[in-house]
């Protein structure tokens, strides 16, 4: 089996404020999490805002480094001691696809030179080549190469955009992709596109995926594994199933009982589960 994703003692601290009135932030505290598995998974990472969750992801992209402890993906440490030392090789394996994919690209420069650069630049490939995987990542996303080539952002909806950085994010052919809460600056209308889209690319094309999330609804939907963060700490993991109907931690059934527009859906089957 493949460790898909095992991070051991993951510490993350933030100093602030000068030598006199210095402050620390815990943003990640021993957070440990291992998923090993044969088949690609989706593994959510849920907690209200300052969790830590957005540092965890920005630990696993190497945006952030860890103050100790270390992160493998797929049988290779990708952060912390002994991290793979090469950018590419880490960009093949692991890729982002960000909140606002507004942010993603600039409003002055087409959205496919994008693809290419990252064709070229991350995948290492020549003109030819980076034309047909920018073509096919599109198609895998359901978008025509035609209809998005030399558009800029203004000629997208937040939903289109968003499949235009999956695409991006597919292109170097990475085992794992890191989302972090990429449906919330979509439209609710659009959003199942883009989840229903990472169920299909773990089914169909063997991604696996972290989804760092506030909603809930979605991670239970989507996900095979449920991480829940509180003060920078895991305090719940497991598989989807259990923890979000049989949650063990006080924080976690807070959670579970503080989303406002599914309540009446997820009491039911708590009840059931209990
Ligand atoms: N660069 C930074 N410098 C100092 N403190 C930081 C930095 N980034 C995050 N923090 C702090 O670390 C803690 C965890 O933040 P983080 O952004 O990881 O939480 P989060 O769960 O992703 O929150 P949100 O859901 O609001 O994005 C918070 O207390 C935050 O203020």
């Amino acid at each position: 089996m493949t460790f898909i994703l095992k991070t051991e003692g993951l510490n993350k601290v933030y100093r602030l404020g000068g030598f006199m009135r210095s402050k620390s932030i815990q943003a990640l505290n021993d957070v440990n999490i291992t998923v090993e598995s044969d088949n690609p998974v989706v593994i959510a990472v849920v907690g209200e805002s300052g969790s830590g969750k957005t540092t965890l992801a920005k630990t696993l992209l190497r945006l952030e480094t860890p103050t100790s402890g270390r992160a493998i993906v797929y049988d290779q440490v990708v952060a912390g001691q002994g991290a793979i030392p090469s950018r590419k090789d880490f960009l093949g394996l692991v890729q982002p696809i960000f909140q606002n994919p507004f942010e993603a690209f600039s409003r002055y420069r087409p959205v496919d030179a994008y693809l290419h650069e990252t064709a070229r630049r991350v995948a290492g490939m020549d003109t030819v080549r980076s034309e047909n995987a920018v073509a096919e990542a599109l198609k895998s996303v359901g978008l025509n190469y035609e209809d998005v080539c030399g558009k800029y952002t203004a000629q997208f909806s937040g939903g289109e955009l968003q499949r235009i950085s999956v695409a991006r994010a597919l292109i170097p052919d990475p085992k794992l992709i890191i989302a972090d809460e990429p449906v919330s600056m979509i439209d609710a209308s659009r959003r199942m596109i883009i989840i229903n889209l990472f169920k299909r690319l773990r089914d169909e094309a063997g991604r696996s995926f972290v989804y760092i999330t506030h909603d809930l609804a979605t991670a239970y939907y989507i996900s095979d594994y449920v991480a829940v963060m509180n003060k920078g700490r895991v305090v719940e993991f497991g598989p989807a199933r259990k923890v979000m109907s049989d949650p063990q931690h006080d924080y976690t059934r807070l959670l579970l009982g503080s989303i406002p527009t599914t309540k009446t859906r997820w009491r039911p089957r708590l009840r059931a589960a209990g």
